[in-house]
């Protein structure tokens, strides 16, 4: 689960590149309700409680919006070197967020019932820290995990 959180993290700086040259804004509300609205029905279908899963992914776009406006600041401040090119957002990066969403519901649904374990906030910390030595990752992207996990411990 934290894996596939941490992968599809790690997809914002190519969307940030792609809004970079397109001028589209961070923020797609509509996008954004779709993202959850097929949370929420992966979630029923894969036996999860929606409200959980709907949750969780709220985090995931705040995470990504983070990376993305991180980045994007940075680039028009001239403060670090802006892409040279840049996968297309619709045919390109949005079908792998969907590929996740596909994955990332069913693991929710096997991790949920630790949610309210009293371990939950320690095992989550040990197990990010092991994910993220995986998986090394921009500053921007680290920084951003906190919010990715916000939600997953009661
Ligand atoms: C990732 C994107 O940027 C934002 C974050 C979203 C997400 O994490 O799913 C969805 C829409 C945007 O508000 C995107 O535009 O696809």
């Amino acid at each position: 689960m934290l894996r596939l959180v941490i992968e599809r993290l790690d997809l914002a700086p190519e969307v940030a590149a792609s809004k970079y040259f397109s001028g589209q804004p961070v923020t797609d509300a509509a996008r954004e309700q779709a993202v959850l609205d097929a949370a929420s029905a992966a979630a029923t279908e894969a036996g999860a409680d929606p409200a959980y899963v709907v949750a969780v992914f709220a985090d995931q776009i705040a995470a990504s919006k983070e990376v993305q406006e991180s980045l994007l600041a940075q680039w028009a401040a001239g403060e670090s070197a802006a892409p040279a090119e840049a996968p297309d957002l619709a045919t390109e990066v949005r079908p792998v967020l969907d590929r996740i969403t596909t994955e990332l519901v069913p693991a929710l649904a096997a991790t949920a019932p630790f949610a309210a374990d009293p371990g939950c906030g320690a095992a989550l910390a040990d197990d990010t820290a092991e994910v993220l030595v995986a998986s090394p990752l921009t500053s921007e992207v680290a920084a951003a995990v906190a919010t990715a996990t916000s939600s997953l411990c009661d």
